[in-house]
C-alpha cells in the first residue's frame, strides 16, 4: 500500500483542485475503542500485500482512542477524524443495535481531496489487487448485490416469501406485493466519488428519512438507486452466499471477502455460531489471520517516507505556529 505521504500541512486551493483530478484512495470507517481496529490493521496489511498503488484512509469517530489511531498511522494509514452522523429521532429496531453508528459512514463523501474512493468495511479483506475498479466510468455507484436469506432480513416481505435477488426465478415476486424490489447492494464495499453537493444532499435527505433496520445501507440503496451499478460478487463475498447461494460463488475467483456473517469476524472467531464450523469458513478465517500476523507486511517508514512525512510535520508545525501567532490579538495601542 502506498505510504502515508499526505503532508498534514494545509494545501493551497489550487493544489487541492489539481490533486482532486487524479487522486484516489481506499477508505474505511472505525468507531469505538473495541477490537474493530484489528480489522482495519488486517485490511491495511492485506492492501499492502496485494501491492495497491493507493493509500488507505481511515475515517475515525471521536471515540477512537489515540493509541488505536497511532497503531493505524504506524501501519501507513491516513487517519481522518469525522463527526458522528445521527439519523432522525426514531423507534427503529435496527437489525443490529450498533448499526446506528454506521450512518457516520456518510462523512466520507466530504473527502473531496480524492476524485474516486473505494469504501471497504473494517471486516473486509482484499486478497487480490482491485485497483482496476478505480477505472470504472464516473457518475455511478458500484457495489455487489446483497442476499436477503439470512435471519437479519426476517422483518422483510422478501424473506417471508423466500424471495432473493440472488435467485430471482426460484420464488417469483407476487404481483399483489406490488413492484419487485429494486436491486439492493451490500454497503460493506462500494466505489464512489466524493462530492460536496452529494454530501450536502445526503445529509439533508437523511434528516427527512425515517430510519430502517439496515440503517445507512438501506439509506444508501434508496439514495443511489438510479445510479447503482452491480459488480460481480468476487468484489465483496458476503459470507452467507456460501451456504445460501453456493451456485453463485466461485471461491477460487473471489478477490474480496466480507466477514459479515454472525461469528465470522476473524479477530474474534470461535467457530461456535451457525455455519462457522464449515471448512471454507475456517480457511477464510485462517487466510485473514495469516495476513494479520505477518510481520513482513507491517508498514516500514522508508527513509523517503520519513523525509516526506517529516517535511509534512515540519510544515504543519510552521502553519500551526503561524495560525497560533495570528490568533493572538496584536498588542492594543495602549
Ligand atoms: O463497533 C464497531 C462497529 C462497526 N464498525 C465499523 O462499521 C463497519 C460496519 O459494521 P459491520 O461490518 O459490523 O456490519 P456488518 O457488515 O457485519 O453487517 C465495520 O466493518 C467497521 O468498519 C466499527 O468500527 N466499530
Ligand atoms: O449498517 C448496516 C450494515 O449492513 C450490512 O451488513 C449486513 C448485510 O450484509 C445483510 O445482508 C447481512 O445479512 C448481514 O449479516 C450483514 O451484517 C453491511 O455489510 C454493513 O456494512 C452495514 O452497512
Ligand atoms: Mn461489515
Amino acid at each position: 500500500m502506498a505510504p502515508d505521504t499526505v503532508s498534514s500541512a494545509p494545501v493551497p486551493g489550487s493544489l487541492v483542485k489539481a490533486a482532486s483530478i487524479s487522486s484516489r484512495a481506499y477508505v474505511t470507517f472505525l468507531a469505538g475503542n473495541g477490537d474493530y481496529v484489528k480489522g482495519v490493521v488486517g485490511l491495511a496489511k492485506g492492501l499492502r500485500k496485494v501491492k495497491t498503488a493507493y493509500p488507505l484512509v481511515v475515517a475515525v469517530l471521536p471515540d477512537v482512542p489515540e493509541e488505536h489511531r497511532r497503531i493505524l498511522v504506524n501501519q501507513g494509514c491516513i487517519v481522518r477524524e469525522i463527526e458522528p452522523v445521527h439519523p432522525p429521532e426514531n423507534q427503529t429496531q435496527f437489525a443490529m443495535a450498533y448499526y446506528v453508528i454506521n450512518y457516520s459512514k456518510l462523512r466520507i463523501w466530504e473527502f473531496v481531496e480524492y476524485s474516486k474512493m473505494i469504501y471497504l468495511d473494517g471486516d473486509i479483506q482484499v486478497f487480490e489487487n482491485i485497483d482496476h475498479l478505480f477505472e470504472l466510468p464516473g457518475g455511478y455507484f458500484y457495489a455487489v448485490k446483497d442476499c436477503f436469506c439470512e435471519k437479519t432480513w426476517s422483518h422483510t416481505p422478501q424473506y417471508q416469501i423466500g424471495y432473493c435477488q440472488q435467485c430471482p426465478d426460484k420464488v417469483q415476486w407476487p404481483q399483489e406485493l406490488g413492484p419487485k424490489p429494486p436491486l439492493y447492494f451490500n454497503a460493506g464495499m462500494f466505489v464512489y466519488e466524493p462530492s460536496l453537493p452529494t454530501y450536502d444532499d445526503l445529509l439533508s435527505t437523511l434528516k427527512i428519512t425515517p430510519p430502517t433496520p439496515f440503517a445507512e445501507q438501506d439509506f444508501l440503496n434508496m439514495f443511489f438507486r438510479d445510479v447503482y451499478r452491480p459488480i460481480p460478487p468476487t468484489y465483496n463475498l458476503v459470507l452467507a452466499m456460501l451456504w445460501r447461494h453456493p451456485e453463485n460463488v466461485e471461491l477460487e475467483k473471489v478477490k474480496v471477502v466480507h466477514y459479515c456473517a454472525a461469528g465470522s469476524k476473524p479477530w474474534r472467531y470461535t467457530g461456535k455460531e451457525a455455519n462457522m464450523d464449515r471448512e471454507d469458513i475456517k480457511v477464510l478465517v485462517k487466510n485473514w489471520r495469516d495476513i494479520y500476523n505477518d510481520e513482513a507486511l507491517d508498514y516500514k517508514r522508508s527513509s523517503a517516507n520519513v523525509a516526506v512525512t517529516t517535511r509534512g510535520e515540519a510544515n504543519a508545525r510552521r502553519s500551526l505556529k503561524t495560525r497560533a501567532l495570528r490568533s493572538i490579538p496584536a498588542p492594543s495601542a495602549a
